[in-house]
């Protein structure tokens, strides 16, 4: 959360002139609701399995950008769906995180202390991120169009990109 995911994703697929897709919008167009009504109604539980139906089905018919949730790779079948995909990792630092999610307005994981929480997440996250990308790009301090450049310069280099998309 405050990655960039969804900024830099849009960004990116504009650059690379390809569809974007965002695994958060899939599941709001799924769910008819947004992302913090649906863990206020339904809870944590049944977002996660429309965040891993809406991945899925992306993965499948999706041919652009997919911006994932923060979240999205907690699931095991979801790491499993993503291996062969240019998995790209959004390295963002406590500090920058926490500015960038202000009070953490639409993100109902950061509810109570969000410095706390951002803390926590990156924590227990970063390691699963860092063992499932391809790319990873430090954010801290560069400007979104400036982290969509270097990815899409890193996509450029990986090998055999277009056979493994
Ligand atoms: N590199 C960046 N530098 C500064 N602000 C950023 C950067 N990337 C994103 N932001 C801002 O941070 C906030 C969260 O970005 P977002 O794309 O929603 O992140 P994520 O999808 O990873 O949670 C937005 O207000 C966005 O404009
Ligand atoms: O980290 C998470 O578990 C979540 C991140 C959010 O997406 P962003 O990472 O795009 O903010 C959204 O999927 C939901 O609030 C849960
Ligand atoms: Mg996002």
């Amino acid at each position: 959360m405050g990655a960039g995911k969804t900024t830099v994703g849009r960004l990116l697929a504009a650059t690379l002139g390809v569809t974007f897709l965002d695994s958060d919008h899939a599941v709001e167009a799924r769910a008819g609701k947004p992302v913090q009504e649906i863990f206020v109604d339904d809870g944590e539980a049944a977002f996660r399995t429309l965040e891993r139906e809406a991945v899925a089905a992306a993965l499948d018919e999706h041919d652009g950008v997919l911006a994932l949730g923060g979240g999205a790779v907690l699931d095991p079948a979801t790491r499993a769906l993503l291996e062969g995909h240019a998995v790209v990792f959004l390295r963002v630092g406590l500090s920058d995180a926490v500015k960038r999610v202000g009070l953490g307005a639409g993100r109902p994981l950061l509810l109570g202390n969000v410095r706390a929480r951002v803390k926590q997440l990156l924590d227990e996250r970063t390691p699963i991120y860092e063992g499932l990308a391809r790319i990873s790009v430090d954010t801290d301090g560069r400007s979104p169009q400036d982290v969509a450049a270097e990815i899409a310069a890193g996509l450029d280099r990986l090998p055999h990109r277009t056979e493994e998309r």
